[in-house]
């Protein structure tokens, strides 16, 4: 391994730049580059190089730091890739309002775009305010010549506070040039209503036929976002591919925090499409970030006005009095939970890493790599290739027992029990950001798990198991006491499958968020579809519950 220039000739004096006037400074810089005649190449062998997905943002700088580039930087750095900027404007903005913009000159959006797209080669655009028709004929000329994997275009026109930010003039260059490039649109209903000529847009069923709509303008992908759908409980959107509507709904979160949201999602999307994720995934997983970190954030306090920003790295309130740790673990996330068995996967002629992808195929939320017989070296192995699956999923990676396993892949936390290392010390090793689960059958146990900073509890045996030895039974009484003793979530665990697991769900304590399952997942023919059965049962129960 290593790095080295293959000819570096020594440097003419560069004129000093604070002496020419702004506007010729990148002109002088171009040439002075090209007087210099670096030529530095990386001339590390290709096996050794490692490549890191890429955003490209196009769009207008928030001085509010909310949204625009801003948070589209803080969007993609969130989701693990990089993001290089083309500034098409620069606004002067806070949680109140827009108090001015202006516009970059085209020939300096140009010169940016030249940079960044002649040297970079990222692998997705995203796109956010572009406040003229010049500007997008200039970006769209640009994509012609340097092609990217994905265009991902939010058309942005209104701020959250209601300013504008590109008129009505720029949606005929917006349908005829830039959408036919685009991977994925993701207008709100008035950008959706304004690409449409104003068509009202008031119903899940009009979000359809707008999505159809704006489908015939050439996107390959429209999702139609329906926060501002009046009177409507959850926040729905709708994603539409030309051939079929797939809707998202999450649960509508109280807050005045949403300022960038729009941004933030598009560059979360076009993040997973750089990872290379489908679109249907990347909505997915994009969509459940954003509601994570709008939950997080929702009694942050920024500036006085009434849209604040949100925090998309879940970090900020460590500053909160009294409070030591803040838990990054959404308990949701405990809904189905799949717990591997290295002796079933065996039996069944199956990789650990096709069981884990089948299963979060089939809908687990939460994954658990019980590897008892595996050496050491192999579960670390298997360990790093399940994380990269679950990572391009979002779905969080725990391992059984071993900290150290934990440690070393990086993974997203243990699950420990009684006879293991104790949850407090675990806490140390792994930190404040981990997710710790403790399994406990008293509610003795599940008051220590508390105190000991556990982040959720595994309960069990519900039912009586073949998959550990000498394991008692609790029943349904027994899960019933331990969730009512603790303010943990609880995943309930034992002897569950389709037949009982809607029994489980019935029990209606506030904190059982869901059922860990081993043999029915994966001692079976099947994970994908036995998995998918037990999501639908879920799903089924939890509707009758509500
Ligand atoms: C979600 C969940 N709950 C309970 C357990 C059991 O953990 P433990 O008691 O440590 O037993 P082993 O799994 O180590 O045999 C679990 N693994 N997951
Ligand atoms: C790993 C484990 N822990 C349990 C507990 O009671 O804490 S029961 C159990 C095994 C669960 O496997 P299956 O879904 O095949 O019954
Ligand atoms: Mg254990």
């Amino acid at each position: 391994m290593g790095f080295h220039c293959t000819r570096v000739v020594s440097t003419p004096k560069a004129p000093s730049l604070s002496l020419l006037k702004p506007d010729l400074i990148s002109t002088k810089v171009h040439q002075l580059n090209k007087v210099r005649g670096f030529e530095v190449k990386a001339a590390m062998p290709p096996e050794d190089q490692v490549r890191i997905p890429h955003v490209l943002t196009v769009a207008g700088s928030d001085s509010g730091a909310g949204a625009g580039i801003q948070a589209d930087l803080k969007a993609c750095a969130a989701r693990g890739v990089y993001c290089s900027t083309v500034i098409t404007a620069v606004t002067a903005q806070n949680t109140v309002g827009v108090q001015g913009v202006n516009v970059l000159p085209e020939d300096f959006v140009l010169e940016q775009l030249h940079s960044v797209l002649s040297d970079m080669r990222p692998d997705v655009v995203k796109t956010g305010m572009l406040p003229s028709t010049g500007i997008v004929k200039v970006l769209c000329r640009y994509l012609q010549e340097f092609p990217v994997r994905a265009l991902v275009v939010d058309p942005v026109m209104v701020s959250t506070s209601g300013d504008t930010l590109a008129g009505p003039s720029i949606l005929s260059s917006f349908r005829e040039e830039l959408l036919p490039m685009a991977e994925i649109v993701t207008p709100n209903l008035k950008e959706a209503s304004a690409l449409l000529g104003g068509m009202p847009l008031e119903s899940l069923a009009d979000m359809h036929s707008a999505a159809k709509y704006i489908h015939h303008f050439g996107p390959k992908n429209v999702l139609v976002k329906g926060g501002d759908l009046p009177a409507s409980l959850d926040a729905v959107d709708v994603l539409y591919d030309g051939e079929n509507y797939f809707e998202f709904r999450t649960s509508r979160i109280k807050t005045p925090n949403t300022h960038g949201t729009g941004c933030s999602l598009a560059s979360s999307i076009a993040a997973e499409l750089a990872k290379g994720s489908s679109v249907i995934s990347a909505v997915k997983v994009a969509k459940r970030f954003i509601e994570s970190a709008l939950g997080y954030s929702k009694n942050i306090l920024i500036g006085n006005g009434p849209h604040g920003p949100f925090d998309p790295f879940l970090k900020l309130k460590k500053y909160a009095h009294g409070s030591s740790r803040q838990s990054l673990f959404d308990p949701s996330n405990l809904f189905l939970y799949a717990v591997t068995d290295s002796r079933m996967n065996q039996k069944w002629d199956r990789s650990i890493t096709d069981a884990v992808k089948a299963a979060i195929q089939g809908g687990a939320t939460i994954v658990q790599l019980r590897e008892k017989e595996a050496d050491t070296r192999d579960f670390l192995e298997s360990a790093k290739a399940c994380l990269e699956i679950c990572r391009q999923h979002g779905v969080p990676l725990l391992i059984n027992d071993r900290v150290d396993i934990a440690l070393a892949c990086d993974a997203d936390g243990v699950h420990v029990g009684q006879s293991d290392m104790p949850a407090h010390v675990a806490r140390v090793l792994l930190g404040p950001d981990k997710i710790i689960g403790v399994s406990c059958k008293t509610p003795e146990q599940a008051q220590e798990a508390w105190v000991d900073g556990a982040d959720y509890i595994g309960c069990g045996g519900v039912y009586p198991t073949n998959t550990k030895e000498n394991n008692p039974t609790l029943g349904l009484d027994g899960l019933k006491t331990v969730c009512l003793a603790s303010k943990l979530p609880v995943v309930a665990i034992g002897g569950i499958g389709i037949s009982n697991a809607h029994s489980v769900m019935k029990l209606q304590a506030p904190n059982l968020k869901g059922v860990a399952v081993v043999s029915a997942l994966f001692d079976r023919e099947s994970v994908l579809i036995e998995t998918q059965k037990l999501h639908k049962v879920l799903v089924e129960s939890n509707t009758e519950i509500r």
